[in-house]
């Protein structure tokens, strides 16, 4: 398979538990089995064994199995002892496997050889990661279903797309009597039209994607007692913050995680934005807005009683920040809960205090979570998949506008090329070391 050499980790979680996995990966599997077993196991099949140290002392009773390559994780011979979980047999065993030819593994070494195999592309090796540090049902969801390869199969549909249409501008360019007539055929703006459509498509879905897998991070900022800390207690369904009726509480930022219908959410309460202030709570405001600077949704909060003044903050907002204005207090003058939209923003009318209309934020909240229509079949996705996609978009755009203006084939074909590598760059047709050892590292040993 490779002449990499034979690697070794405990692949189960630090500590004690029922069981403890060991796992081995390389050419020295089929003997160090032979070793261990005092014959040679079967494949694929669970042979309850002794496991042994060098003076043939029994050092625990357990399960072992051997995956020969190609079929395994790694696609490398595999060996899996499955001991009891204690943290000082496993070591033991760990040192004895070492001792017959394996080296402890580093982080992510068993994902980065099945990639480097062929059995899993960089995307599906990223969905691993993700899948065993979701924080909620809907996170390990979508990651299971890029693990099991919905995203890189949209990616690799466009990157037959982009070839056959760099295969088409690139034959024009070796004729080049021909070439104007050539790139000026409407196949080719068309071709290029619907790919651009259905790359914005997979970008819209990347973005959902991202946000499945990390949760959604929403700020809560508006004026002075408008009721912030009010709202995320309600959300919170406990009172962490302090909440009084003294203008200027809440000081430092307070993040709280909350599960909704299987979403993550990670609310901010900030300090109220507002002219005076002493320094406290002016460093107060500073840090509300670099709260919302991170944020992937603005919560702004206004009392009902002065709305349209508390709502001069809009105009504030960072404009890449998707927005729900909260007008809070309806109890006060009675008004029933209801959602507006209003231009680019949804504006709900509740109330923190007696939970009136939170139903409708919850709602909202979970649509900007990405759990809205069509979200069964949503996968999960990184920010470098979604920097990627937007580097794609960007060339095709310029390909695009290439073509339409000058019809010049070479700077269209070589936006082209630039598309196709940023596109191979998710699922690591194209990668730099760099970028593998970045990706992989952040995995945990013995995966
Ligand atoms: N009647 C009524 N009072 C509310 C409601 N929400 C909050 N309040 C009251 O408004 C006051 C301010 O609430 P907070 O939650 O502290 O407001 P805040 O926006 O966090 O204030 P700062 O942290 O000072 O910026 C408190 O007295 C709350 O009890 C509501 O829906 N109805
Ligand atoms: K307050
Ligand atoms: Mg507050």
């Amino acid at each position: 398979m490779s002449a990499r050499d034979t690697i070794a980790a405990v692949a189960t979680p630090p500590g004690a538990g029922g069981v403890g996995v060991l796992r081995v990966s390389g050419p020295a599997v089929p003997a160090l089995a032979r070793d261990l077993l005092g014959r040679t196991p079967q494949p694929r099949h669970a042979h309850l064994a002794a496991f042994r140290d060098a003076d043939g002392a029994v050092l625990d009773r357990g399960l072992l199995l051997y995956f020969p390559a190609p079929r395994s994780y790694t696609g490398e011979h595999v060996l899996e002892l499955h001991a009891h979980g204690s943290p000082v047999v496993l070591d033991l065993l760990l040192r004895r496997v070492c001792a017959l030819g394996a080296r402890p593994a580093r982080a992510g070494e068993f994902s980065e050889r099945a990639f480097l195999n062929g059995k899993l592309d960089l995307a599906q090796a990223e969905a691993v990661a993700d899948l065993i540090a979701a924080g909620s049902e809907a996170a390990a969801r979508a990651a299971l279903r890029s693990l099991e390869g919905a995203f890189s199969t949209r990616v690799q549909t466009l990157l037959e797309a982009l070839t056959r249409l760099r295969v088409h501008v690139e034959a024009a360019i070796d004729f080049p009597e021909e070439e104007i007539d050539f790139l000026a055929d409407p196949a080719i703006a068309a071709q290029l039209e619907a790919l651009r459509a259905d790359l914005a498509a997979l970008l819209a879905e990347a973005r959902r994607g991202v946000r499945l897998a990390d949760g959604l991070h929403v700020a809560i900022v508006g004026r002075p007692n408008a009721g912030k800390s009010s709202l995320l207690n309600a959300l919170a369904a406990s009172e962490r913050a302090i909440v009084t009726d003294v203008p200027g509480t809440t000081r430092d930022v307070l993040r709280e995680r909350v599960q909704l219908d299987g979403i993550e959410l990670t609310l901010a309460d900030t300090a109220g934005l507002r002219d005076s202030g002493d320094a406290v709570e002016r460093e107060g405001m500073r840090r509300a807005r670099a709260e919302l600077e991170r944020a992937d949704l603005a919560l702004l909060v206004s009392d009902a009683a002065h709305a349209e003044a508390d709502l001069a903050l809009l105009a504030a907002l960072p404009p890449e920040v998707a927005r729900v204005v909260v007008v809070n207090k309806i109890d006060l003058d009675g008004a029933a809960s209801r959602r507006e939209t209003r231009g680019r923003e949804v504006w709900l009318w509740l109330s923190a205090l007696t939970g009136a209309g939170l139903d409708l934020l919850r709602e909202e909240l979970k649509r900007h979570a990405g759990l809205g229509e069509g979200a069964a079949g949503a996968f999960s996705a990184r920010t470098r998949h979604v920097l990627a996609l937007e580097r794609v978009a960007a060339h095709l755009e310029a390909a695009a506008l290439t073509l339409a203006a000058t019809r010049a084939g070479e700077l269209a074909a070589e936006e082209l090329r630039q598309a196709q590598r940023a596109l191979g760059e998710i699922t690591g047709e194209f990668t730099s070391d760099d970028l593998l050892g970045a990706i992989f590292s952040s995995f945990c040993i013995g995966k």
